[in-house]
C-alpha cells in the first residue's frame, strides 16, 4: 500500500493475516536513543507501519524526528506515516498520512498526496464514518479505544463485532487500536482486524520494544 515501505495486509499473500502497526510515543525526548530501540523493535520481527504520533511539538521537531527516523523504518521495509498533518506528510516524503475527525478531509489529504500512499482514517465506534472514509478514498479505517489505554483520552469504547461486520462489508483494510497487548490482540485478529495498532504496549515493555515486537507477532501467528 506504500512506497516506501510495505503496508501490505495480510490478505496480499503473507501467511499471517493481521499485521503490526506501531505508533510512537507521544513525545520523544532522546532521538538517537529512541531511533536505536525503533531500529530493533523492526528487526524483531513483522511490522507493516510506524506512525509519527508527537504531540504538542511545532513542525521542525515533527520535521527532524520524520529525517531520523523514516529511514530506519524504510530499511526494514515498514511504511513511515504522519500523523495529523497532511501537508508535513507531503513535504516530508512520507508513505503517508493518518486523519482523525478534525484533521482535514480525505479528499484535502488526497490531493496533497495523491494516489500512491496510504491516507488512514479515524472512525471510533462508527461504522458510518468508516464508510464516509471509504468513499472518500480512505485506504484503511481505524476502529477503537478497544481496550482501557493510557495513552490518549477516548471516549469511544467499540466491542469487536464492528471489525466483524466491516470485514463482511468491503475489503477496505480495518485497524483496531486502543490499549492493545500481546495478550488481547488476538481477539481482534480473529475478529477481522487487519491490523492492530499499538504504542505503549511495545515502547513501555520492560523487556524492550524487540521483545514485545516479537510477543505480539507470535501472538498473532498462533491458531
Ligand atoms: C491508527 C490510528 N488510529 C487512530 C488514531 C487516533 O487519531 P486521532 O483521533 O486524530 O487522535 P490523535 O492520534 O491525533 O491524538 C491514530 N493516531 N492512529
Ligand atoms: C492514538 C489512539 N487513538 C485511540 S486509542 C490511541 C492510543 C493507542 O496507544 P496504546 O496502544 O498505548 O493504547
Ligand atoms: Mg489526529
Amino acid at each position: 500500500m506504500a512506497a516506501g515501505g510495505d503496508m501490505e495486509d495480510g490478505n496480499g499473500g503473507t501467511e499471517q493475516r493481521c499485521r503490526l502497526y506501531l505508533i510512537t510515543p507521544a513525545r520523544i525526548d532522546d532521538l538517537d536513543a529512541f531511533a536505536r530501540d525503533l531500529d530493533s523493535a523492526l528487526a524483531a520481527g513483522d511490522v507493516a507501519c510506524l506512525q509519527l504520533r508527537l504531540k504538542d511539538v511545532g513542525d521542525d521537531v515533527i520535521r527532524t524526528a520524520a529525517r531520523r527516523l523514516m529511514p530506519v523504518a524504510h530499511a526494514h521495509g515498514v511504511a513511515f506515516l504522519i500523523n495529523d498533518r497532511a501537508d508535513l506528510a507531503v513535504e516530508l516524503d512520507a508513505d503517508g498520512v493518518h486523519l482523525g475527525q478534525g484533521d482535514g478531509s480525505v479528499a484535502e489529504a488526497r490531493s496533497l498526496l495523491g494516489h500512491g500512499k496510504d491516507i488512514g482514517v479515524t472512525c471510533h465506534d462508527s461504522l458510518h464514518l468508516a464508510y464516509e472514509a471509504g468513499e472518500g478514498g480512505a485506504d484503511y479505517v481505524a476502529f477503537g479505544a478497544f481496550f482501557p489505554t493510557q495513552t490518549k483520552e477516548t471516549q469511544h469504547t467499540p466491542d469487536a463485532d464492528i471489525l466483524t461486520v466491516w470485514d463482511e462489508v468491503t475489503e477496505l483494510p480495518s485497524v483496531a487500536i486502543g490499549g492493545i497487548t500481546p495478550e488481547n490482540c488476538k481477539t481482534l485478529a480473529a475478529a477481522g482486524a487487519h491490523f492492530v495498532a499499538v504504542s505503549g504496549a511495545v515502547w513501555s515493555d520492560p523487556r524492550g520494544p524487540a521483545m514485545a515486537v516479537k510477543a505480539f507477532n507470535a501472538a498473532l501467528a498462533a491458531d
